[in-house]
């Protein structure tokens, strides 16, 4: 039974790097491993976190390092969202500030060692990695440094990882050596001929026999030692040999190792060394159990507790306060309804089910539900092939993982005018995560796609109906996208305007109505408080909110020609976003109106609460309120018509910086939108 002790970390603390490892007896490694699952879960459980992956990788991990030689051999993970006990073993021992502003990244992050390499926390990318490694290891002569790529079952079913698998198979005498950690799952079990076949690699009868009666029988104590134990594991793997067919990484030309008991940390030991003296491409295959060592996780049906937090129960893992009602759950009831409604419409995840809120609707609609995996670009295609075949798939993927299947919507939804809607889940800033989980380019990048519809719902009653008039388009694709977290509260329109609603306007006010703010999604409660806070300084404001950002309703062109200063407001980078393409509207119908869009600015944002980033990006009333009022002051008296010159002033207002720039990861892009925006003169 697991003992939650956050005070036994004796071994941990004298562990600053990988060789410290060396030192340690058997015994020893394993109470390391004790004492890191001690430490991990309380500490997780308050931080929040993946504590199910990383206790899955504890042993494995162990004997990762003491094999390998890190940084000189360069360690890769992939997603990097197991990478905690590769951290504490590398130096980094308080994960008090895990995921929080200024604390510890939930992923390998450069800035935090020499030991981290990949940062981006998107799937199936670490086998490429380690190929263009190893390739210019290869060109440069260098011989004596090893490439190891840790990749789990789940992100193995993601297309990137064939392409690399392809590559590295393809050169005999240029080591890489892969470590798939198969627990079997993703969030829930993974799908696909691949887990069915490292099932049918893991579960050979004779083989698993054999495994159990040597485990018993050696229980590795230190008596028996390494030789036995060495020449234990040949007769195993000889057995294996005989019981397991040649399984198709061999058939691919790579060599295989394995299965291996990744809890085993002799038996990873001796297969890692076998790999690294192999010297070419060569897979090692370890069994894990995801959570394992915390009775909370393995027996948590849904995930083992793939991630908690923050503030959840440390010996159950549930949260201790009751989650409101989020953007995703308000997806998923209705997704339910609409199901029932129409037997044309069915749900697609790439490996998240419950995440994206599909769950509902396949309990209900078990034949009309497909786990792809973890492959959004294939998710999209096959979508756009449901669509041709007169279904109409819903797509569910975060916004953040959606990038990658941008060519997928371009060309085969889009060019094909497919009936397809996909669901951006986690859209704008997501904030714990890191960088690579904003969902912040989504307006932008798929702005450019020819006949795509884009919807940003402000509240649950228009993400319900958006969702609906998005089932209703059958030649275009369409988009909606949300945030993460709680849902905001219904703010209800006092007029319409086009298709959009306009949630606020001066009448019954003696303010004339100087400036329209813009209000996109998520943010048209902060476009409310703007207008609020011009109001206070005798300056009349209209807000709406567009609904369907892409196209721009012909409508908000007209409103912005009665205003004197068009404001945009939205949860995504402001290069090519929303304010950007109303920006063009206006000036493609030679409305002079000045625009100031406010955005996210196009660098990698640091992890911290969305609150806060959202902060740092200056992306509240207040700070947006303050703003105006000086461009308002810029564009000369009240009630003077709008002008290029009385723009240029108000441009130079918004020169000066206003807010400062969110605190980005290092190799932080400079975007031309890394000083503060301008307003542009029509
Ligand atoms: C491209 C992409 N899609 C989805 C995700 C979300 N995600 C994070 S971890 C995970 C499951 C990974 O499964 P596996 O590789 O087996 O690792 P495990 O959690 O089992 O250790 C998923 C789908 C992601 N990180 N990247
Ligand atoms: C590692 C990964 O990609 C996800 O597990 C990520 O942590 C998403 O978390 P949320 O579902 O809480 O947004
Ligand atoms: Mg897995």
């Amino acid at each position: 039974m697991f003992q939650l002790k956050e005070d036994r970390v004796a071994l941990l603390e004298r562990i600053q790097g990988p060789r410290d490892l060396d030192k340690l007896s058997s015994e020893q490694l394993t109470e390391l491993a004790a004492e890191i699952r001690a430490y991990l879960i309380p500490t997780v459980a308050k931080t929040s976190g993946h504590i199910g992956p990383n206790l899955g990788v504890v042993e494995l991990t162990i004997a990762l390092h003491r094999v390998f030689d890190s940084p000189r051999d360069t360690v890769l993970w992939d997603v990097g969202h197991q990478a905690y006990v590769h951290k504490l073993l590398t130096g980094r021992h308080d994960f008090s500030t895990l995921r929080q502003e200024g604390g510890l990244s939930g992923y390998p992050a450069r800035v935090e060692s020499e030991h981290d390499v990949i940062e981006n926390s998107h799937a199936s990318t670490a086998l490429a990695y380690a190929d263009g490694i190893a390739k210019a290891h290869q060109v440069r002569g260098v011989t004596d440094r090893q490439v190891v790529a840790v990749i789990g079952d789940g992100a193995l079913t993601g297309g990137m990882a064939w392409e690399a698998l392809n590559n590295i198979a393809a050169a005999k005498d240029r080591p890489v050596i892969i470590v798939v950690n198969d627990n079997e799952r993703s969030y829930t079990p993974t799908i696909g001929g691949l887990a069915e076949h490292l099932a049918t690699l893991r579960t050979t009868q004779g083989y698993e026999r054999f495994l159990e009666w040597g485990r018993g029988m050696l229980g590795r104590t230190p008596v028996i030692g390494t030789p036995l134990y060495e020449a234990l594991h040949g007769v195993k793997k000889g057995l294996k040999d005989i019981v397991a067919p040649q399984g198709m990484f061999e058939d691919l030309g790579l060599k295989y190792v394995g299965p291996v008991d990744g809890h085993d940390i002799a038996g990873m030991e001796s297969a890692l060394r076998r790999a690294r003296n192999y010297h070419g491409p060569v897979i090692v295959h370890a069994i894990t159990r995801k959570g394992e060592g915390y009775p909370a996780a393995r027996n948590h049906q849904l995930d083992q507790l793939h991630q908690v937090g923050p503030d959840s129960d440390p010996e159950t893992g549930q949260p201790l306060a009751p989650a409101g009602a989020s953007w995703t759950s308000v997806f998923a009831d209705e997704m339910v309804k609409v199901g029932a409604e129409r037997d044309d419409v069915v749900g697609i995840t790439a490996a998240m089910l419950h995440p994206v809120g599909l769950h509902k609707f396949a309990e209900r609609f078990p034949d009309r539900i497909f786990d792809v995996g973890i492959a959004e670009q294939h998710a999209v295609t096959s979508a756009a092939g449901m669509a041709f075949a007169g279904l109409h798939p819903v797509v569910a993927i975060y916004a953040t993982f959606l990038n990658r299947a941008f060519d997928q919507i371009l060309m085969d939804a889009a060019l094909h005018r497919a009936g397809v809607t996909f669901v951006a889940d986690r859209a704008g800033v997501t904030g714990n995560d890191g960088a690579s989980h904003n969902g912040m380019w989504d307006m932008s990048i798929f702005q450019v796609v020819p006949g795509l519809r884009i919807a940003a719902p402000r509240d649950g009653a228009q993400l319900r109906a958006q969702l609906r008039e998005a089932l209703d388009v059958h030649d275009a694709p369409t988009m909606i996208r949300f945030s993460k977290g709680a849902v905001c509260d219904d703010i209800p329109a006092v007029a319409k305007a086009g298709g959009m609603d306009v949630l606020r306007t001066t009448a019954g006010t003696a303010l004339t109505p100087d400036v329209l703010v813009v209000g996109v999604g998520a943010l048209a409660g902060v476009a409310l408080d703007v207008a609020e806070r011009l109001a206070d300084q005798g300056i009349g404001a209209t807000v709406v909110d567009p609904r369907w950002v892409k196209p721009v309703d012909p409508a908000l062109v007209l409103l912005a020609a009665e205003h004197r200063l068009v404001v945009t407001v939205e949860d995504n980078v402001r290069v090519g976003g929303v304010g950007s393409a109303i920006a063009q509207e206006l000036r493609d119908a030679a409305v002079r109106t000045p625009l100031r869009d406010f955005g996210i600015p196009a660098r990698f944002l640091d992890h911290a609460n969305r609150a806060t980033v959202l902060e740092q990006a200056g992306l509240t009333g207040q700070r947006i309120a303050h703003e105006i009022v000086g461009l308002v002051a810029g564009l000369g008296a009240p009630g003077a018509p709008a002008s290029a010159e009385n723009a240029e002033s108000a441009a130079s207002a918004a020169s000066a910086p206003s807010a400062p720039e969110p605190s980005a990861s290092a190799g932080t892009s400079e975007s031309p939108n890394g000083s503060a925006p301008k307003v542009t003169a029509r």
